[in-house]
């Protein structure tokens, strides 16, 4: 059976399900450098985690005894992947548990952006009648989500989710993919049907910049750090234009959205993701242009516990259960 470190945490499902199974897990967390200490005194055979804790070739090459490396979530850009595997190390993540949160907090943003509610909310309640015109005035020039054209830059389980939301509400999609395909979209009314709407994606993303209102970015963090929008990509949006990041720090290009934001081009942003977690830097925190979260995209309570569940199910299909 194995002893597991879930440093960034576990659902209680998930631990409940390891344990049930004869598994050991610890949700100490542990300090980054003190982390191949603990997991070789310890003698930990699988380490869990999420995007806080970062497992590169230095940690892999001194714990000769770990066999797995889970992450509940998705992106692996803190995990040296080949290279554990190369090593012979299982290494997983959970890639469908957290679509649908990662959808709905895009979604809450575009909501939020498009009236600018995050800065209304810290502004209010205003300082009498005369602020309250004031605010009244400065938030009363918001626009309607229906009708107006999503750009989603990465149309994968993610991006169709997101697509599913979007068309709910009533907005155009253009889906930007490494392939021209035709997507199938399901849109559930609970408790009335189902019909399934054809997305049709497009490598173009030129095309998709100049057409959106909106543009939410599901791409993971590029292999040489380059950014999916940077200055060029700016320059041939819409003037106005409101953009969401949940997907990772670095896919934007932080000057180049700062000075876009300055120039007028982009109206408002909603990031939940930063270049430099887990310290953004400042001016993209106190810009009232910005609407910022602190990387939750996937931390609802259902997203955790299917995540947790899912490393679960891993671990016994491969090590068995007692
Ligand atoms: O890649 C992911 O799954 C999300 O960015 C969530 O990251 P987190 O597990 O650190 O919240």
């Amino acid at each position: 059976m194995m002893k597991i470190l879930a440093n960034d945490g576990i659902s209680a499902e998930g631990k409940e399900a390891l344990e049930k199974a004869g598994h050991t897990v610890s949700t100490e967390t542990i300090e980054q450098d003190k982390l191949i200490e603990v997991i070789n005194n310890e003698n930990y055979e699988a380490l869990i985690v999420r995007s806080a804790t970062v497992v590169r070739e230095n940690l892999i090459d001194a714990c000769p005894n770990l066999k797995f490396i889970g992450r509940g979530g998705v992106g692996m850009d803190n995990i040296d992947v080949e290279y554990a595997r190369n090593k012979g190390i299982i290494v997983s993540n959970t890639p469908a548990a957290s679509s649908q949160s990662v959808a709905e907090l895009v979604m809450g943003h575009l909501f939020s952006i498009s009236r600018s509610l995050h800065d209304s909310f810290k502004n209010m309640p205003a300082n009498g009648a005369n602020d309250f015109k004031v605010l009244k005035k400065k938030y009363g020039k918001g626009v309607e989500l229906r009708g107006k054209t999503l750009g989603i830059i990465g149309f994968g389980r993610i991006g169709q989710s997101l697509a599913s939301y979007a068309l709910g509400c009533g907005m155009k999609v253009i889906a930007v993919s490494r392939e021209e395909e035709s997507v199938s979209i399901p849109l559930t009314i609970e408790g009335v049907g189902r019909i399934e709407a054809e997305v049709k994606t497009t490598t173009d993303i030129s095309a998709m910049l100049a057409a959106s209102d909106f543009i939410s970015l599901h791409v993971p963090k590029q292999k040489d750090g380059s950014a999916v929008l940077g200055a060029s990509e700016f320059d041939k949006m819409k003037d106005g234009v409101r953009i969401v990041n949940a997907a990772r720090g670095g896919v934007i290009d932080e000057d180049a959205l700062l000075a876009a934001i300055e120039s007028g081009k982009v109206a408002n942003v909603a990031l939940d993701v930063f270049e430099n977690e887990p310290n953004p830097r400042q001016d993209l925190l106190t810009n009232d242009k910005i609407a910022t979260t602190p990387h939750i995209g996937a931390a609802t309570v259902e997203a955790q516990a299917r995540i947790g569940l899912e490393l679960a199910d891993i671990i016994v299909s491969n090590f068995g259960s007692k």
